[in-house]
């Protein structure tokens, strides 16, 4: 059955500096969500502590009504995969071995990969349009093809909830649709919880079923996409963007600065 991720009063935040306050979402299985806010409004801060990274300050966050932070790290990779905005850098490490690392949390101690998981991950490179890259050491990427193999091994990984920090910063506009398109039907067809921080809220209305603002560490608004007039959506996204415009064209949303 599918489970639903709840965030309970969560704050949490650098030392004695409390950024996200009180916290409360509850997330259903097959939900793509946006994570929306201007800089330093908190979107980091919230998927990673989410994903066990910080330690909350108060509060807690159940998959169904397991606290998986108090489980240990590899526990924690098994339900919760998180793309951070910077990866660390990796030097000397093809592009196949990179995404293989999706398998790690499911491999038992002095285990490694089986062929059926190699054929997985170039099945998964292959997707990305990256197979021809799979003996390439990593870091001769470009910034762009590097977040697709990032995303390609959190794809391999598997997890119900995934956690997604701007991982299109470096995509072009092609790829941008393309990436969003692949983890929107992901989610979709295999139940999972998506939470993406995003910039571009034109690219958050195409995708994601729902949009959740963040002002100053606090949740402002929560909304369905669907069940959500333009006007209500201008309004709460104004709150944030200031002078904006929403237009509907076709079956999409479009926000506009208002110049
Ligand atoms: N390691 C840290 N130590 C101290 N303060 C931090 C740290 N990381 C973030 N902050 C502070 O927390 C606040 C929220 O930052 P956060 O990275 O969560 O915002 P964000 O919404 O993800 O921003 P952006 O859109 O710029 O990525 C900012 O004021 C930032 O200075």
């Amino acid at each position: 059955m599918s489970k639903q991720l709840s965030i309970n009063n969560l704050s949490s935040g650098y030392g004695r500096k409390n950024i996200l306050k009180n916290a409360n979402l509850v997330f259903e299985a097959g939900e793509f969500c946006a994570l929306l806010g201007l800089n330093a409004s908190g979107k980091t801060t919230l998927l990673k502590t989410i994903c066990g990274l910080l330690k909350p300050a108060q509060g807690s966050c159940l998959y169904g009504d397991e606290d998986f932070l108090a489980r240990n790290e590899k526990e924690r990779a098994r339900i919760v995969s998180y793309i951070p905005q910077r990866h660390s850098p990796m030097y000397g490490v093809s592009v196949l071995d990179v995404v293989m690392m999706g398998f790690n949390a499911s491999l038992g101690f002095f285990m490694s990969p089986s062929p059926r998981d190699k054929e997985k991950a170039d099945q998964m490179l292959n997707r990305f349009g990256l197979l021809a890259y799979r003996n390439t050491d990593f870091s001769s990427l470009s910034e762009g093809q590097k977040q697709m193999v990032i995303l390609a091994r959190t794809l391999l990984q598997n997890t119900p909830i995934m956690l997604l920090d701007e991982p299109d910063s470096a995509l072009d506009f092609n790829n941008r649709h393309s990436m969003l398109e692949k983890v929107q039907s992901l989610i979709r067809e295999e139940n999972k919880i998506g939470l993406i921080a995003i910039h571009d809220p034109n690219f958050a209305l195409a995708y994601c079923d729902r949009l959740i603002l963040l002002l100053n560490g606090h949740i402002t608004f929560d909304l369905k996409v669907a069940n959500t007039s333009i006007e209500e959506l201008t309004s709460c996204l104004a709150a944030i963007y200031g002078d904006i415009s929403i237009t509907q064209w076709k079956n999409q949303y479009i926000m506009m600065r208002n110049l």
